[in-house]
């Protein structure tokens, strides 16, 4: 397959699209000049673009959870009382397994089960089996934006489920929804896959309803070095932005160290913004989204509050358009409502205690140059392997272990380069392998991580990474030797 990062044509888009529909009856449901229509008629307050374009110009930082049930009433009352009692700015619809993996068959199984029991029997919404009007259900029993969060490769049929069905926001991306969400997808089919579901968003926005995409930033969210995370949001945000798409969202899942956290937020911002300019994608409105931590949580409910808190004070430190919470079930599953409310409740009282406050420090400014010469370094080689073709740059660096996602399930990752925390518990190169660090920055991390070495009077070797990974469930960040 002969990928190009180049708009798809009409005949091209339309081509696909045939297929596409057919693939569970509910595409029949999809009529888009009616599906224009519908959004035309939604109040601008359910816009979830413009909701997050203001909360930017406001530097205000907006709370969202996940969610996600099997049956439409079941989601309607969680998303209401998320909306009235959790407070959330904005409002997911997660989606189930089995949808991710285009499994409608079971998914109708996990529905039928679900009636029959009455509890969600999916850990998620079935939004293909529910068609367009169920999804339209949804939106018209709620007053807040709504997205699709999910994690799926082939997300074709899906968005155009969701779209049509008057969701006004969608994550995912060709590599954030490969790299760790699939084992033997090749990266030219979920690039070529995910220009579609950016094409389709283009053609809403040039019919006048704009949606926003958000890649997936937290990746594998064990020990991904701030730079690696970057430069794959960068590569979407641009990969998106080629079909057509105007209002983005690039995201960071919170790695532990406060500094460097802040700085890996706001480079991202800065860096996605700059690169869009740079190659011609001006009218594209850029936002940020923290993820709170994505690593193991602790059962004890007031040990979780504290981490929600702290992912909460970075969001509002480094000034995130909007923060994805977690809750106090985190470590038992799909939390409760109450729960899903809780941890919103939780980051809202952080955040508003921390609006009038900004990060401000030297080491703030190290760590910001130190991530954009890193980012940098990964995103210029990826065109250079494309020779000026960012979609082809991307699947060569993916093979050639320039972009290397840390304990990824995917078998085309290259799993090379290896991370590890430095002393105050910053992620670090502890092996670049073939990721193209200038020497100056690899010598940085380097030093980093000796520095780590002498404290802990260890050397400095794969056992760090081990330690680093089992300390959350010894309550610290940084794995301290036996
Ligand atoms: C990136 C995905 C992992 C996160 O996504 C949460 N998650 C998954 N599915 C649901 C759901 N149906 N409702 C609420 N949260 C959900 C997990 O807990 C975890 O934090």
């Amino acid at each position: 397959m002969d990928i190009r990062n180049k708009k798809l044509s009409d005949d091209e888009f339309y081509g696909i699209r045939k297929e596409v529909m057919e693939q569970w009856p509910t595409g029949k449901e999809v009529n888009f000049e009616e599906a224009i229509d519908y959004h035309k008629a939604m109040p601008e307050s359910k816009s979830f673009s413009r909701k997050l374009a203001n909360a930017k110009k406001e530097r205000k930082t907006l709370i969202q959870p996940r969610a996600g049930v099997a049956l439409i009433d079941e989601h309607i009352k969680l998303l209401q009382y998320l909306q009235d009692k959790g407070e959330a700015d904005l409002l997911p619809t997660t989606i189930d397994s089995y949808t991710r993996q285009n499994r409608y068959e079971e998914a109708e199984v996990g529905i039928k089960e679900s009636i029959h029991t009455q509890k969600s029997m999916l850990n998620g919404f079935p939004a293909v089996n529910h068609g367009v009007f169920g999804c339209r259900s949804i939106i018209e029993n709620l007053d807040t934006p709504v997205q699709v969060r999910h994690g799926t490769p082939d997300a074709r049929l899906l968005t155009e489920i969701c779209y049509a069905g008057g969701f006004t926001s969608y994550e995912g991306g060709g590599i954030s929804y490969n790299i760790p969400y699939a084992k033997d997808v090749p990266l030219e089919r979920t690039i070529y896959d995910w220009m579609y579901v950016d094409r389709l968003t283009g053609i809403y926005e040039e019919a006048g309803v704009s949606i926003n995409r958000e890649p997936y930033g937290p990746l594998t969210g064990t020990l991904v070095p701030p730079s690696m995370s970057n430069a794959v949001a960068i590569i979407e945000a641009m990969l998106a932005a080629e079909q057509g798409v105007k209002n983005v969202t690039v995201g960071y899942g919170q790695c532990g160290n406060l500094v460097q956290d802040v700085a890996a937020l706001r480079v991202l911002e800065e860096l996605t913004e700059e690169y869009l300019e740079k190659y011609g994608y001006e009218d594209v409105t850029v936002t940020s989204v923290l993820h709170q931590w994505m690593g193991g949580f602790p059962q004890d409910e007031s040990k979780a509050f504290a981490v929600i808190s702290w992912g909460s004070s970075v969001a509002a430190l480094a000034k995130a358009t909007k923060v994805i919470v977690k809750t106090p079930h985190e470590a038992m599953g799909v939390p409760t409502m109450e729960a899903n409310a809780q941890g919103l409740r939780c980051t809202k009282q952080a955040i508003s205690l921390l609006a009038d406050q900004e990060l401000k420090s030297s080491a703030l400014e190290l760590e910001k140059a130190i991530i954009k010469g890193e980012t940098c370094a990964i995103v210029d080689k990826c065109f250079e392997l494309g020779m000026g073709d960012l979609a082809l740059g991307a699947i060569r660096a993916v093979k050639a272990g320039v972009l290397d996602i840390p304990f990824a399930p995917s078998k085309y990752n290259a799993g090379k380069m290896l991370p590890a925390r430095d002393f105050e518990g910053a992620v670090r190169y502890l092996n670049v392998a073939n990721v193209p660090l200038p020497r100056e920055l690899k010598d940085f991390n380097q030093g980093k991580i000796e520095h780590r070495a002498k404290m802990e009077k260890r050397k400095a070797s794969f056992q760090m990474v081990i330690d680093d990974v089992y300390a959350i469930s010894k309550g610290r960040l940084v794995g301290k030797p036996k």
